[in-house]
């Protein structure tokens, strides 16, 4: 069944995704993984560096995680498999090959399904490997430099069927897959700092027809790029096919997309591909898995996206939340991506915050401030959501003085602005007063941060220390009041309530 037609073309899509597994250890040493803003050439060990004589040990967390993704995308898991070495001499690749599971991979026959996509994208396999060095190329020296930190990183490469049939559907499941692998801790699955990159195959042919010959465009590393890369391939191979009347088959070739032209450009034919010289990895046994350690894995498994957004829609949509609202916070969440510097966005994710926040108030009040106010100042002011602008206790605290009408919900939008802009340690209320922005009944509140207790206190030590007034006040001179409260704003160093103290020394003295 042809899903979508190009010119009465049939688009065929087949995607490798390689994500970085988000471990503080390589695959098979002891060295820690870099993060973008290291010192080159200073994560790694003997190991990476392919030192002769040094052994691989594979890292039982990357394991684990691999197994997440595995379990995550449906697919079953072989009990046993088994590491080869890919063989290619590039100066980025210390060993001379890479250790991959080519002949026989830890997980097979998955699926992925998504609402976007009528029918279910079968996952062909996940396999490990590692990841390969950096080489960064100066043109204008001539030279070539070498950072290892990168080496050695665990890697898994997920491989669909050619099952997509547009752009669009080859996209929905890239950024789904990122949402996918972010939620269950397997990856950043940051496609601009290169933790997860794919290479697309593509071929067109006539419904009903024999699949045609696939081209594959290697190493894209955005959403953007792949579509165009996708576009592109298709009017490219599309051209050869009807210019050729069919004669001519489209030669299967590997290709790259070239950023600056916006188009695909041959980088080797099938004659001139590689011959990888697979051989099974003589230093690495057999992985054997155990049941209860798959089940191990899949009890620690966090929920799912689709389960998360389930269960929020059954939490609070009675409330008023909306299944809109929703998404605008698992969105952000599928999207949070590490900065440039490599400083972790570290913190709560959109949907915990909100979900923190919305603790003992009211969800829809929460969610519309969080949304609407929240993240539309963050995005007027150019700042991705992080939930270390506004603390939670802080975002509380704002929050319960517009519950509690303390403040209007325009005063609390120009405190908003002021804590993003001068994030401060000054507590929320005193920083609203400070600003002027209590309603006046909140004022007279604050401005008497004397109890109730302190205050009956105070008027007992008054009614001692003015005793002629006192008596004058039983005596039904309302006027000496001024006086005595007088002495009560001097030793309150003008903070009481005067009604209040009014209140309770009319109390005290049973007028
Ligand atoms: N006719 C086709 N049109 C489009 N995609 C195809 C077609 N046939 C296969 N594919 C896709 O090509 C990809 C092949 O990936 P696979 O990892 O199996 O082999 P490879 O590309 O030869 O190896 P390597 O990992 O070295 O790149 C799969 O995603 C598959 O779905
Ligand atoms: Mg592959
Ligand atoms: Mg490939």
């Amino acid at each position: 069944m042809s899903r979508w037609l190009v010119d009465g073309w049939q688009v065929v899509i087949g995607l490798e995704t390689h994500v970085q597994i988000k471990s503080s250890r390589k695959l098979f040493s002891r060295s820690s993984t870099s993060l973008l803003n290291d010192l080159p050439n200073t994560r790694f060990n003997t190991f990476d560096a392919a030192f002769p004589g040094t052994l691989p040990r594979l890292n039982r967390k990357c394991l684990d995680l691999a197994l997440r993704a595995a379990l995550a995308l449906d697919c079953t898991v072989n009990k046993r498999s088994s590491f080869d070495r890919k063989h290619y001499f590039y100066p980025d690749q210390p060993a001379g090959y890479q250790v991959t599971q080519h002949y026989s991979p830890f997980a097979v026959n998955g699926r992925f399904v998504s609402p976007k996509i009528g029918v279910p994208i079968r996952i062909k396999q996940i396999q490990l490997e590692q990841d390969t060095a950096k080489s960064i190329t100066n043109s204008r020296t001539r030279s070539s430099l070498i950072d290892l930190n990168r080496a050695g990183t665990g890697l898994l490469e997920i491989v669909t069927e050619p099952d997509f049939r547009s752009p669009e559907e080859a996209a929905d499941y890239v950024r789904s897959l990122q949402e996918l692998l972010r939620a269950v801790g397997v990856s950043d699955g940051n496609m601009e700092a290169g933790s997860l990159r794919c290479d697309v195959n593509v071929s067109i042919n006539r419904p009903g027809e024999p699949l045609g010959t696939r081209c594959e465009v290697k190493n894209i590393n955005s959403v953007k790029f792949m579509v165009a890369a996708i576009e592109y391939e298709i009017q490219r191979q599309k051209n050869i096919l009807e210019t050729f009347h069919s004669e001519h088959k489209v030669p299967q070739e590997t290709r790259r997309f070239d950023v600056d032209s916006w188009r695909t450009v041959k980088m080797r034919s099938k004659e001139d591909a590689p011959d990888y010289r697979y051989m099974p990895d003589p230093n690495l046994g057999v992985l054997i898995l155990s049941e209860g350690h798959i089940e191990s894995v899949r009890r620690e498994m966090p929920p799912l996206p689709e389960a998360t957004r389930a269960r929020l829609i059954q939490t609070y949509s009675s409330s008023g939340v909306t299944e809109n609202n929703i998404d605008v916070l698992m969105n952000l969440d599928a999207i949070k991506e590490i900065p440039y510097d490599g400083v972790s966005n570290s913190g709560l994710g959109a949907v915990a915050y909100f979900e923190r926040c919305a603790e003992g108030r009211d969800s829809k009040f929460v969610m519309n401030w969080i949304i609407q106010d929240f993240l539309g100042r963050l995005s007027a002011l150019g700042k991705p959501f992080s939930s270390a602008h506004i603390p939670v206790g802080k975002m509380g605290e704002l929050l319960d003085l517009i519950a509690e009408k303390q403040m209007t919900r325009s005063s609390a939008k120009l405190l908003l602005q002021q804590m993003l802009t001068a994030p401060s340690d000054v507590p929320v209320k005193l920083l609203a007063k400070q600003m002027d922005l209590l309603s006046p009944v909140a004022k007279q509140a604050t401005i008497s941060p004397t109890s109730d207790d302190t205050l009956r206190d105070i008027c007992i030590r008054c009614i001692d220390a003015l005793p002629a007034e006192i008596a004058a006040l039983r005596a039904g001179n309302e006027k000496v009041m001024n006086r005595v409260i007088g002495w009560i704003m001097r030793h309150t160093k003008g903070k009481a309530d005067i009604n209040r103290a009014k209140e309770i020394l009319k109390e005290l003295l049973q007028l």
